[in-house]
């Protein structure tokens, strides 16, 4: 095997451009490995790549297993540059972006100078090995592997494995992408999978630790102590109250023992006792200086939410959400309500009640007094329309149609808004459907739904069922209810489209299944209710005795996923970046159970049907590309269901409470998590009880007549909005839609049949 050829002279390697807020990324549990993308732009990427070439590379080449050397087919340049090192580690933004790393024996203080740059052409990899630790001198040593990508190309991933040779991780070279795992004894097994084609140029170093502990504020341990410190001060939150509640479920003291103020001297001192066993240092003094403070905010003012949790209750009407009864106090409001509603019946007689509510139907407070009735609070009057009586206890579904319809209060909807969703009313296209466009354009006419922009896609074998269903919903409540003569758009792709007005001031009113709070798109009940048949799923439940009686079931999170990306990669409180939670989760909690950990999650393995996964007290359910549409379906099944906590909507998430209907997770960080089932674990009751409350609210409100309520609300209140009157003669072309279907052939027929996905 050649020698590394030492360069002598000075290559003309490029300036790294100073960067600051770049993203550090954790893919797997503990620090073990980390990404941050655009350390070098695109342009010093290529830069490093030509100034190594003129250097010159040399073949790597090893004996291979047989001979105990990992497998290596590559060229190497190799060179000592200190200045070059500091320049990489600092001014890229790397430093700056993944904090100061600690280990149990000391603080990342900068790059190794010795530096790698590898090619690989297609064929030639890297074959599975381990990166050793190094001592420098001077207490210094290497901890991480730090992989600056410097091309792209097709193969060529870094792929991490874990026990029983899992795939934890593959990691594909992207251009200024740096990639930093940790070495030596907790290094994980990786291999640089064969080039398929083009060329994979990485650079290749190692972040250099110094013996002993930092005093700086972004440490782990700090970080770890506040964490602490805010769980803590969750716990003290008068209890019941969702947002607050939830912190104390963070870190990794056991807050949710922590339930009143006097047990918060015991806390300081336990905090106390145990920053002393690590040995007494800046971190005390730090963290009780914080704490003081905290609580002089808690007792200047108790009542004042600390805002650590994001909620999907978007309080479109800017009411204060209720705090949540504890289960005791749920019991008393019943037993009150009880009492009450028999005094009332004993004072009118037995027919009253029903009788006041159908006669005086069109005049609101009486309205309200039936929504009350109802379940519901009697907050939503129709005005200017005649809502089935039934729809009103569905009152709290409509929050969704307020908050997504504000946009257009002011100015209302006009041509000019419709004209800018950019779909064209198309004369010909029955065969793909609107061309090139994930969009339809509609018209409701005399209680029929007319397409105006082509019909329904044919010939094609994914996807088909969604855009069908979506308009079925509203063609339905059009006969059931009536709706009014509108335009209307609806999306049919996996999330929201209308992140800006065009630049003629025009917002896009289309009508989509699942949005990001931040754009415009408006909500529309999910076509998968009606192609996954979700009322015979909601009649299962129902009727069907649970194989596995709740104090039997498994306390532990059960979770399927398909590893589908996340069209919209979220952060948690902490800055750390996910792309694919559902990647991320899973990762993290074999990372957990390969280190030997107990673990209260069971994220991986086989298939395995919603209605087996009823063994289970809890189950987590997290985003896919866009909402994910198992949450509807495990609401109705009586298990604790914990929820990301994103900012992906569907029409019913508004009428959704935390701690009520579900459980956040995700906002504290992964971890968080196990922190959850714990507490779940030691509070049965509560666990339950939310199982119960999300079973009642699917029975109740995700339903086809809630459904079809919605659609009515939601046609009323945009025609309100609307600014013209649509006429069917004036559009070019129109195709009723249910002539659409009937002239479906068997194979399109079929697509876009409705499936029994019940198990
Ligand atoms: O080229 C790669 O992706 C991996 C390189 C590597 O594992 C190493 O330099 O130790
Ligand atoms: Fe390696």
């Amino acid at each position: 095997m050649g020698r590394d050829r030492q360069l002598s002279g000075t290559p003309k390697w490029p300036r790294v451009s100073p960067k600051s807020g770049l993203h550090a990324e954790s893919l797997l549990a503990e620090g073990y490995m980390i990404q941050v993308p655009g350390c070098l732009t695109p342009k010093e990427a290529e830069q490093f790549v030509a100034a190594a070439e003129s250097v010159g590379f040399q073949h790597q080449s090893s004996q291979g297993p047989a001979f105990g050397e990992a497998y290596r087919d590559n060229h190497r340049v190799q060179f000592s540059d200190p200045a070059f090192a500091d320049s990489l580690w600092r001014t890229s933004g790397l430093a700056e972006a993944v904090g100061q790393l600690e280990d149990e024996g000391g603080t990342a203080v900068g790059l190794n100078p010795n530096i790698r740059i590898y090619r690989y052409t297609p064929g030639q990899r890297f074959g599975r090995h381990i990166d050793e630790s190094n001592e420098l001198g001077g207490g210094l040593y290497t901890c991480y592997t730090v992989l600056f990508y410097l091309s792209s190309c097709g193969g060529g991933e870094t792929v991490f494995y874990g026990n029983r040779n899992r795939k934890l991780a593959s990691v594909s070279p992207a251009p200024g992408l740096a990639l930093l795992h940790k070495h030596g004894d907790d290094c994980l097994e990786h291999e640089g999978a064969e080039v398929k084609s083009g060329v994979k140029y990485v650079l290749r170093s190692d972040v250099v630790f110094r013996r002993g502990r930092s005093t700086n504020l972004h440490g782990a341990s700090f970080q770890a102590a506040s964490r602490a410190v805010i769980s803590f001060i969750g716990a003290l939150q008068p209890a019941g109250d969702a947002r607050r509640g939830v912190c104390a479920l963070s870190g990794e003291w056991p807050a949710p023992a922590v339930e009143r103020r006097d047990d918060m001297a015991s806390l300081v001192s336990s905090l106390v006792s145990a920053k002393r066993k690590g040995g007494v240092d800046v971190h005390l003094v730090l963290l009780l200086a914080c704490f003081g403070a905290i609580l002089g905010l808690y007792f200047r003012d108790s009542s004042e939410p600390l805002a650590l949790h994001a909620s999907p209750d978007a309080n479109a009407l800017s009411r204060v959400p209720a705090p949540v009864p504890t289960l005791r106090q749920q019991e008393q409001q019943q037993e009150q309500q009880q009492e009450q509603q028999q005094e009332r019946q004993q004072q009118q007689g037995p027919a009253a009640g029903s009788k006041a509510a159908s006669t005086d139907a069109g005049e609101p407070r009486q309205q309200g007094a039936a929504q009350q009735q109802a379940g519901g609070s009697g907050w939503f009057q129709p005005h200017g329309y005649d809502l089935p009586e039934e729809c009103l206890k569905h009152e709290d579904l409509y929050l969704s149609v307020v908050e997504n319809l504000r946009p257009w209060y002011d100015k209302g909807i006009t041509k000019q808004d419709i004209e800018g969703c950019g779909v064209p009313n198309a004369a010909n296209s029955s065969v793909n459907g609107t061309e090139n466009m994930f969009r339809f354009r509609l018209l409701t006419h005399g209680n029929k739904v007319h397409i105006t922009s082509g019909g329904l896609r044919r010939g094609r074998t994914s996807f088909q069922g969604l855009e069908m269903h979506m308009i079925t919903q509203v063609a339905q409540a059009a006969e059931r209810y009536g709706l009014p003569d509108v335009e209307f758009l609806v999306g049919f792709n996996d999330y929201s489209w209308v992140h800006n007005r065009s630049a003629d001031g025009s917002l896009c009113p289309l009508m989509c299944y699942c949005k990001h709070s931040s754009h415009f798109d408006i909500l529309l009940p999910d076509g998968h209710f009606v192609e996954m048949n979700y009322d015979k799923w909601l009649q299962k439940n129902a009727e069907e005795v649970d194989p596995t009686p709740w104090e039997l079931k498994t306390e532990k999170v059960i979770g399927r996923f398909r590893d589908y990306g996340n069209e919209y990669p979220m952060r948690d409180r902490y800055g750390t970046w996910h792309q694919n939670w559902r990647v991320a989760y899973q990762n993290y909690c074999k990372a957990l159970r390969d280190a030997g950990r107990e673990t209260l999650t069971d994220l991986e393995g086989g298939g395995f049907a919603l209605w087996d996964q009823k063994s289970f007290k809890y189950t987590l359910n997290l985003d896919g590309i866009g909402c994910s549409t198992r949450f509807q379906k495990v609401l109705a099944t009586g298990q604790t269901v914990i929820k990301q906590d994103s900012e992906l909507r569907e029409h019913f998430y508004y009428a959704l409470k935390p701690w009520v209907h579900y459980v956040p997770t995700g906002y504290n960080g992964l971890e968080e998590i196990e922190g959850t089932a714990r507490f779940l674990k030691g509070h049965d009751g509560v666990a339950r009880q939310i199982g119960e409350n999300s079973k009642e609210f699917a029975q109740a409100h995700l339903n086809e007549e809630a459904r079809m309520c919605y659609v009515k609300v939601l046609f009323e209140e945009y025609k309100k909005l609307f600014r013209y009157e649509p006429k069917l003669d004036n559009f070019p072309y129109t195709i009723l839609f249910e002539d659409e279907i009937a002239g479906l052939n068997d194979y399109d027929r079929k697509q876009y049949d409705r499936r029994d996905d019940i198990a």
